[in-house]
Order: structure tokens, then C-alpha cells, then sequence
């Protein structure tokens, strides 16, 4: 059986408790279509602002609406810096998201960077830190100022961790500053290439400029909050703009250090799946711990004549991705022993 039959069969027998909106690399620009570096994936600068704004109409005009998008980064394309257009193309994009009716959560990709500094984007519309939410008497899972990451509680009994897939990157930092020239040793030592961009010749592919990874900090801050969250037999979903799980994604895609990554996820029973942007063909599997890994399709390589966006519906026991267009529908059931009971 199919996954679009599986969720039209499946979808009647248990109640739904929330839903949740999830698009990826929309990567706006006011420049003519062109193409992905290798030539051989069409890029719809243009047309992906008009795909944000269906895909904005269609999540307001469900009937039970989703309780949130996330937009797991990418918004606009780095040729803006280029072209002097990236205040102007975000504000643009900005106000479309004005239109949706519920929040959006913001994940921060290599295109934020090449328009803008960290500094400022911490001080933009892209930094939704001030939707997170606090859990009372556990200081261990406030996030530090030093990454940009949260979560929040969408729902009783689940939670959403956004995470910062540049905390160590080259991308958005003064050359002069500490954290550039240690993020820069560590790109080098794995990648000797003079064009730092070129995964040519590696034996861990990920190690490029474009990508960047997660701090020991960080990766800590995450180990307490599934902690608290195993404690508190909460489902967890992950969000990060670099995916983490290679039998899901091109190797030059992932996170550099992904493998510790999923070495604290995998340490921890409540995360149901984790949802990734940047690698725009998409890609699942649900790894051997039972955690799904979804890679969703980016718009800015999606056809006029296509969509690319999807909902999530939560049921006690499962989580149905349905997508629309290129992106392709998902049930994502939970690990067996860990089934909610409402
Ligand atoms: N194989 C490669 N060799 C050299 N530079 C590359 C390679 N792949 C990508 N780049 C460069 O890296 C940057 C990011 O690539 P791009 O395809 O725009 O990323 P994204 O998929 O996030 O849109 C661009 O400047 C691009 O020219």
C-alpha cells in the first residue's frame, strides 16, 4: 500500500489533536529563472514568492487550522546581496507571511547569510526567539544567546525545537572575530580545497562553506531538553535547515558534525521526526531508532505548474505529513512503547 492510500485509510481511525504548516528554501529574488550550481535543477526566483502565496491560502483556508508554519529557512536567495535587493526582497516575502493567520517559526539557512550578518539577524523579523516558551524551574533548558535556537509547546505533551545549523559556520561573522577563525580551522582541517565550496576529493562531503554545524553547547542545551521531555513523555519534533540523517540526503547536504547530532537524539526516546530544508529534491527514511528524518522539497526548484508544502496532522500515535505537489505524503508513527493515551 502507498503512503497516500495509508493516510486516507488510516486517517479515520484516530482523533486528531493538532496540525502544522512546513516549507522549505523558497529562496525569493526579482531575477529571471536559472539553475543550481551542477546546471541541472531550474531555479523560479520569481515564481517562488507566488507559490508562498498559495501555499499561504491554502493553510488559512483549512478548517481546522494548523497551529503554526515552520519555514525551515532559505527565504530569500543569496543573489540579492548581489543585486543590493535583500532588504527589499525580504520585506517582500515578510509581508506575504503577513497574511497567513497563525505564527511562523523562522530557521535560519546559508542564503540568510549571504544576505545578511548574524548580528542583524538577530535583530530582524527571521529571529522568532519571542515565540518560545519557557519550562518553569528548569534553567537547564533555556537556550543560550550564543546560537540561535528554542522550543516551544505547540500542544500538551509535545514540543518543537528549532536548532542553529550555522552555530559553527564561516557564513554571517566578522573575519576578525574568535569564533570565525575557529569555525575556518575547522572547515580547513576537513577540507584542503581552495575553493572551500568544492566537496570535490573529500571523504566526509559535508565539510563545505555552505553548510556549518552545531556547537557542543548547543548540542548540551539539546541533551537537557529531551531530557526533560523524556521525563515528561512529551513527542518532539526537530527543525534545522541542514538535514542530519545521510540515508535521507545527498552527503554534501548534511550538517558537518550531523553524527553528534544524532548521537544526542538517539540517546533520548521522545523525538518522533526531524525536518530539514536545503537539499530542495526532498528525501525520508526513518532511521534505526525509529526517528524520521524528512527533507522537504524546495520551492525554489518547483514548477510554476507545481506546489511544494505540506501539513502535518498529529494523531496520538503517528504523525501524517501531507504534502502538496512535489512533496510527497508521510505517515510517521511513533515508536511502539511510547504511544500518547489521551
Ligand atoms: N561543487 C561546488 N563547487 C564550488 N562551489 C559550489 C559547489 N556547489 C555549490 N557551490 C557554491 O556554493 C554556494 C551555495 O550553493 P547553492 O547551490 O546556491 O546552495 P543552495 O543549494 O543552498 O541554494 C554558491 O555560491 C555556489 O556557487
Amino acid at each position: 500500500m502507498d503512503d497516500k492510500t495509508n493516510l486516507e485509510t488510516q486517517n479515520e481511525t484516530s482523533e486528531l489533536l493538532f496540525s502544522f504548516g512546513v516549507i522549505a528554501d523558497i529562496q525569493y529574488a526579482d531575477l529571471e529563472d536559472g539553475y543550481n550550481f551542477q546546471g541541472t535543477r531550474r531555479r523560479y526566483y520569481r515564481h517562488s514568492l507566488l507559490h508562498l502565496q498559495g501555499a499561504i491560502e491554502d493553510w488559512n483556508k483549512e478548517s481546522s487550522p494548523p497551529c503554526c508554519v515552520l519555514q525551515l529557512g532559505d527565504i530569500i536567495d543569496g543573489f540579492n546581496a548581489q543585486h543590493n535587493t535583500s532588504e527589499k526582497s525580504l520585506e517582500l516575502v515578510m509581508n506575504t507571511f503577513q497574511t497567513l493567520k497563525v505564527p511562523v517559526h523562522h530557521t535560519w539557512g546559508n542564503h540568510e547569510f549571504y544576505n545578511f550578518s548574524r548580528d542583524y539577524l538577530t535583530n530582524s523579523k527571521l529571529n522568532t526567539k519571542f515565540l518560545e516558551d519557557q519550562i518553569v524551574h528548569h534553567p537547564e533548558t533555556v537556550p543560550s544567546e550564543n546560537y540561535y535556537a528554542y522550543h516551544f509547546t505547540p500542544f500538551p505533551k509535545f514540543r518543537f525545537i528549532l536548532l542553529d545549523a550555522y552555530d559553527l559556520s564561516v557564513l554571517g561573522l566578522d573575519q576578525s572575530s574568535p569564533k570565525y577563525q575557529q569555525c575556518l580551522k575547522i572547515l580547513k582541517e576537513h577540507n584542503p580545497n581552495t575553493e572551500l565550496n568544492s566537496p570535490q576529493g573529500l571523504c566526509e562531503p559535508q565539510f563545505v562553506q555552505f553548510n556549518g554545524g552545531f556547537s557542543q553547547e548547543q548540542l548540551s542545551w539539546l541533551n537537557k531538553i529531551l531530557t526533560f521531555s523524556d521525563i515528561n513523555q512529551e513527542k518532539v519534533v526537530i527543525v534545522s535547515h541542514l538535514p542530519i540523517y545521510p540515508e535521507a540526503s545527498d552527503s554534501v547536504c548534511l550538517a558537518w558534525n550531523f553524527n553528534d547530532a544524532l548521537a544526542v537524539i538517539w540517546a533520548h526516546q521522545c523525538v518522533v521526526c526531524f525536518f530539514a530544508g536545503h537539499t530542495h529534491d526532498g528525501g525520508y527514511c526513518e532511521d534505526p531508532f525509529g526517528v524520521h528524518h524528512i527533507n522537504i522539497e524546495g520551492v525554489i526548484e518547483t514548477a510554476p505548474e507545481s506546489q511544494a508544502f505540506g501539513t502535518v496532522y498529529v494523531y496520538p500515535d503517528k504523525m501524517m505529513l501531507k504534502g502538496r505537489g512535489r512533496v510527497p505524503d508521510r505517515i510517521m508513527n511513533y515508536k511502539k512503547e511510547t504511544v500518547l493515551h489521551f
